[in-house]
């Protein structure tokens, strides 16, 4: 019996994203995409790893599916290749790919498994990165054309769909930072990205919506609590810029129709407005069925002069911490939570990522006792039973992440997963926090 009852029909899932785990990477047919061209340049990644194997599961999927159904986990969100789908991103269908995921989803229903599927979690074919990527408005374009495929193929197959996973991420860490693919540093450029991004997104949600399908479509967004250093008015306003950087730039044009007004003040002050043509913002509000968000950890902000653009910056505090230096802060999704209920009418809410990279070591009996991972689930959970006890409508929760898997510029030294890889030998070793997970989707609640 559960001391926390979520309610009746909650969605409880985990997630994964093509490039992390599938490997392949020039298998049957598909194209190269920038991730695979990044990780190939020495020194964008940690010890220069790669997706070029990962977890294999291009070739294991169907024993993963078995863990999935041996854990009564029966909600899975993956993401597409839009290279093994379109090579070139456009044109030749590449049919070994289609043939890939349509056994892929047709087991994972097959054994009851509903799949929730992202139609960009960041690789894009590097054909199209070759004409400028998502800087280059022709590839909204391209986007379209790859989704309307999908939806042909797969339309009656997915009850639920994500156009896209993290576009505050595709855009800083990809073109502005230079972290990620596709390696530039051009904050100007990233911001105009961003805007193509959403574009694409507005695009292919108004076309989902004309072929009268009948799942639900909608955006997953990174979401970064912002809190205020001290109370000194300069440093709340620093939070609330950076609130206004990560999160609303991107939520209020999607759930507004428009882009938060200080943040175009401020940027319009530092040169860096791209064109965010009128016309377009229309089409980036189209209604959306839930909103999805990724939750892991909070900002603490300062005023910091010497900070461009936004004169903000983060601050380590000295509390526990996840392998990836990101602060353990439950608190945060639950005020996260409220805020979107208050400040976006209510929108339906699912989580899409939630989770913890920690050092996990496989003991002496072959077991990994990743009771830290537990703790980190289970306060998180509990804040989101508190906010669906506000009355914020929260629908369900992808746990991040089923696999341990190839963690961007971390490479693979980073565990997120409730399932070990020996990356040696592709064996998988079911965590305890696998075990606790589904008890909990058991039970429908946390027993603590
Ligand atoms: N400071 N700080 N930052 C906290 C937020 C950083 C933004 N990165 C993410 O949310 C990525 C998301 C991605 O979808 C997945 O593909 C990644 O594997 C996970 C884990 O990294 C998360």
């Amino acid at each position: 019996m559960a001391k926390y009852n979520f309610p009746k029909d909650f969605i409880w899932g985990v997630a994964t994203s093509s490039y992390q785990i599938e490997g392949a990477y020039n298998e049957d047919g598909k194209g190269e995409n920038i991730w695979d061209r990044f990780t190939s340049i020495p020194g964008n990644i940690y010890k220069n790893h790669n997706g070029n194997v990962a977890c294999d599961h291009y070739h294991l999927y169907e024993k993963d599916i078995e863990i999935l159904e041996q854990l009564g986990i029966n909600n899975y969100r993956l993401s597409i290749s839009w290279a093994r789908i379109f090579p070139k991103g456009y044109g030749e269908v590449n049919q070994k790919g289609v043939e890939f995921y349509k056994k892929l989803i047709n087991t994972l229903i097959s054994k009851g498994i509903q799949p929730a599927v992202t139609l960009y979690h960041w690789d894009l074919p590097q054909h199209l990165q070759d004409m400028g990527g998502w800087a280059n408005r022709k590839v909204v374009d391209y986007f379209v054309e790859y989704a309307e495929f999908m939806f042909k193929e797969f339309g009656d197959l997915v009850p639920i769909w994500i156009t896209h996973n993290e576009p505050w991420v595709v855009s800083m860490l990809g073109y502005a930072w230079g972290i990620h693919a596709p390696g530039i540093k051009d904050y100007k450029m990233a911001l105009q990205v961003a805007h193509n991004v959403l574009l694409s997104h507005g695009k292919v949600v108004r076309l989902y919506r004309s072929m009268d399908l009948k799942g639900k479509i909608g955006i997953t967004l990174n979401l970064l609590t912002s809190y205020p250093y001290t109370n000194d008015e300069k440093d709340i306003l620093a939070a609330k810029i950076n609130d206004g950087f990560v999160n609303r730039w991107f939520l209020d044009p999607v759930l507004k129709g428009k882009y938060p007004e200080d943040m175009v003040k401020l940027y319009r002050e530092q040169n860096l407005l791209p064109e965010l043509p009128e016309e377009d913002m229309e089409i980036i509000n189209e209604k959306i069925d839930f909103l999805g968000i990724n939750y892991y950890t909070r900002s603490v902000v300062k005023y910091d002069e010497a900070s461009y653009p936004l004169k903000a910056s983060g601050v380590e505090l000295d509390n526990p911490k996840t392998d990836m230096g990101w602060e353990i802060y439950p608190k945060g999704l639950y005020d996260m939570l409220n805020y979107l209920h208050q400040n976006y009418d209510g929108i339906e809410i699912l989580i899409t990522e939630n989770g913890a990279a920690f050092n996990d070591i496989v003991n002496s009996n072959g077991r990994v006792i990743d009771d830290y991972r537990i703790f980190y689930l289970n306060e998180h959970l509990k804040e989101v039973y508190r906010a669906i006890s506000d009355g914020v409508n929260v629908k369900g929760y992808y746990l991040w992440s089923f696999l341990d898997n190839f963690e961007w510029a971390e490479g693979y030294a980073k565990r997120f997963g409730i399932v070990y890889v020996d990356y040696t030998n592709q064996n998988r070793i079911i965590k305890d926090s696998a075990y606790w997970y589904g008890d909990v989707i058991k039970n429908n609640g946390l027993k603590e």
